[in-house]
């Protein structure tokens, strides 16, 4: 099998020699591009009645119905709603172990302080690769059947040098965009000379990761005696820049800190959680916002929001419309991990946006594809247009604005 040709998430080859052939799906009821240069000239560059032909795994036409060119093969999906395929851009989904004694304390009081995080890696350092391996298989069925085609995948669960690398090989077999997050938290073994784990980090660790990722993380949050404060954030970041790989932070989830400023100071694709920010902090994302260059987008810092996270740890959701009135570009993801938010829902996250973040129904969509794929600076998905990665999600409804209106409804589904 060639590189190009493993069993990525959402990958879909055609063996090499065989001539490509086209097909229609038409029959759609409403299409959502997230192109404005097409149908009603809104961000979503809705389209009524429209089709759209796929040649192998990239879109090569879109228009109306009734002009659809003809095709080798086609499907009629009977008025139903297509969206471009939903880009979940956080994700931790290597990992064993069960924590929901952890959220029922929390629904009773329990504050969250990355403590548990601890537990996981326990448990994930005891699983073969095999069980990890069908672990994240079985979530990202999940995610698919609820109309997610893009997902990144961080490590963070095994921190020392070989479980890292092992946690990232295995992500690497299902997407290409793989985080190191070897800075997810200071192990229990190292509690006492921090300063060491940062280094190995930043070193030795990086060294035998780097090959497997695209990506680097740190948990910055210096409220949290487990995460890292803004100086190691920094060193890691930087160490892990030489390396080849792009920085993002989680920042500003527990309280004010230094996360969002550092990312944007890197350059970092994204900035994620930013639950607690200072006006500061808004006028810098709102800057950074302005440097995405949805086309080439390979500068700016997206401010990525998991209300999932909120919605299971109880606290205060971030103020999304300060964000996007400063200017900046958000995203939504799930996080989806064992700890803070265990869904691999995008229709739950953009409900919970509408609902409790107050973004509209466009906003929220938007958000959960074009922005996610500005967070992984992606060109080729989060919209449906000629020469895009052919990831459609077809909604059992007839307009987007049903994600929202009947959440808990599994509408949603990849095509
Ligand atoms: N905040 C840090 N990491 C995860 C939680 C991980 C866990 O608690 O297991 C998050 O993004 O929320
Ligand atoms: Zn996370």
């Amino acid at each position: 099998m060639s590189a190009a040709c493993s069993p990525k998430f959402s990958k879909n080859c055609r063996p090499e020699g065989e001539s490509s052939v086209s097909h229609l799906v038409t029959g759609i009821g409403q299409l959502v591009t997230n192109d404005p240069s097409v149908g009603d000239g809104s961000a979503l560059g809705l389209l009524d009645d429209a089709a759209v032909v796929i040649e192998d795994d990239r879109i090569a036409w879109v228009g109306s119905a009734a002009s659809a060119p003809p095709s080798d093969s086609a499907q009629d999906l009977g008025g139903r709603a297509v969206v471009p395929g939903f880009v979940d851009s956080h994700s931790h989904l290597v990992f064993a172990g069960d924590r929901s004694g952890e959220f029922a304390a929390r629904m009773t009081g329990e504050p969250y302080t990355g403590g548990g995080i601890a537990t996981t890696m326990a448990a994930t350092r005891a699983a073969s690769d095999d069980q990890l391996r069908q672990h994240v298989g079985t979530l990202l069925a999940e995610m698919r059947s609820q109309g997610t085609t893009t997902v990144e995948i961080k490590s963070g669960y095994g921190l020392d040098v070989e479980q890292e690398s092992r946690a990232l090989r295995i992500a690497a077999e299902f997407t290409s965009e793989v985080t190191y997050l070897g800075a997810h938290v200071v192990p229990p073994l190292f509690r006492d000379r921090r300063h060491e784990y940062v280094e190995l980090v930043a070193g030795e660790m990086l060294e035998a990761c780097a090959p497997h990722a695209r990506w680097a993380d740190v948990f910055c949050e210096p409220a949290s005696a487990h995460a890292f404060d803004g100086d190691e954030t920094r060193t890691v970041l930087r160490a892990c820049a030489e390396a080849g790989l792009l920085p993002r932070v989680h920042g500003n989830q527990l309280a004010e800190g230094p996360g969002a400023q550092i990312a944007v100071e890197l350059d970092a694709a994204s900035v994620d959680h930013c639950t607690y920010l200072t006006d500061a902090d808004v006028a810098a994302l709102g800057a950074a916002g302005r440097l995405v260059d949805s086309e080439n987008p390979v500068t700016g810092t997206v401010a990525t929001l998991l209300p999932g996270v909120e919605f299971s740890t109880r606290s205060p959701y971030p103020d999304a419309r300060r964000l996007l009135d400063a200017g900046a570009v958000v995203a939504l993801a799930t996080d989806c991990n064992p700890g803070t938010c265990f869904s691999s829902s995008m229709p739950l996250i953009i409900a919970l946006a509408v609902r409790e973040m107050k973004l509209s129904p466009a906003q929220a969509l938007l958000a959960a594809t074009l922005g996610g794929a500005l967070a992984l600076r992606r060109a080729d998905v989060g919209r449906i247009r000629v020469g895009a990665r052919a990831d459609l999600t077809v909604l059992e409804a007839p307009s987007y604005l049903h994600l929202a209106y009947r959440p808990g409804v599994p509408l949603a589904r990849a095509l």
